[in-house]
């Protein structure tokens, strides 16, 4: 067997007295794309920065290929790991280029020439490498978030509810977009998200956490077919409901 892209082995965060993640253990295999949904304060966030080590684990441990994250550098860690979060936060005095191309110096990589295929990579004009962030739409700022994550060439990304602020037709086109990257580059991604519906497109397998634990670890046909458990029920019922109420509408009911 080859050994887990991503291991968590007895993982536990505690904040205070209150427990965010309480002994998980998981392994995501090299080539995965893990969707981690729950409640909020479930401890999505928390579980997917022990990766990159945002997040230090009180018990436990990370093992990426076999190697204990604590064990690897920072500098490391990151030509390894991609992140995305929310609000990518671009350098606002600094152009799409040099955004990007500070992401490819600080991995050790030359910055001439990669900017151009990193912007075919995630599908925007090369002209864009002049756009001040101010000048980006939210879904342009985030593709020019991914280009930045993915500047370093690594295996493994993590997203943190990456499209969460987009309308949803962006939204949808970006999550598209970004599953058909996955794949091409072979990556092994884990994306918190707090839409069940866009977990179940976009995953290939759906851990379901509550107050810091998992309770649910399947694929989405499993998930939609009622194996999941009361909790996972609960979160899709939701999409499951407004299509059905969308279909009814339709059909003029
Ligand atoms: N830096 C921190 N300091 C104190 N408490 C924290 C910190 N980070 C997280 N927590 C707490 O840990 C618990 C889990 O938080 P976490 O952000 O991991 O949940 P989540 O499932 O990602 O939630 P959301 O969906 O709302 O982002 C919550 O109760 C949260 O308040």
């Amino acid at each position: 067997m080859p050994q887990p892209a991503i291991r968590f082995t007895g993982v536990r965060k505690a904040f205070g007295s209150s427990v965010a993640v309480a002994d998980v253990s998981l392994d995501v295999a090299a080539g995965q794309f893990v969707a981690l949904v729950g409640a909020s304060g479930s401890g999505k966030s928390t579980l997917l920065r022990t990766v990159n080590r945002l997040v230090e684990p009180d018990a436990g441990r990370v093992l990426l290929a076999g190697e204990d994250v604590a064990d690897v550098s920072l500098p490391q860690l990151r030509r390894r790991i991609g992140y995305v979060f929310q609000h990518i936060g671009l350098f606002p005095h600094m152009d799409v280029a040099g955004n990007i191309g500070l992401a490819l110096r600080l991995a050790g990589r030359d910055a001439d020439g990669r900017v151009g295929e990193l912007l075919d990579l995630i599908g925007l004009p090369r002209d864009f490498a002049s756009r001040m962030p101010a000048g980006l739409s939210g879904g342009q700022a985030q593709r020019v978030g991914v280009a930045r994550a993915l500047a370093a060439g690594p295996s493994i990304m993590l997203m943190d509810e990456p499209f969460g602020a987009l309308d949803p037709v962006t939204r949808d086109g970006l999550g598209r977009a970004y599953r058909a990257l996955h794949d091409r580059l072979g990556m092994t991604t884990m994306m918190v998200t707090h839409d069940m519906a866009e977990a179940l497109l976009m995953a290939d397998r759906i851990v379901v956490m509550d107050r810091g634990a998992i309770v649910a670890d399947l694929p989405p046909a499993a998930l939609l077919a009622g194996e999941g458990g009361e909790v996972a029920q609960a979160l899709v019922a939701v999409p499951r409901d407004q299509a059905e109420r969308l279909r009814a509408l339709e059909a003029g009911g």
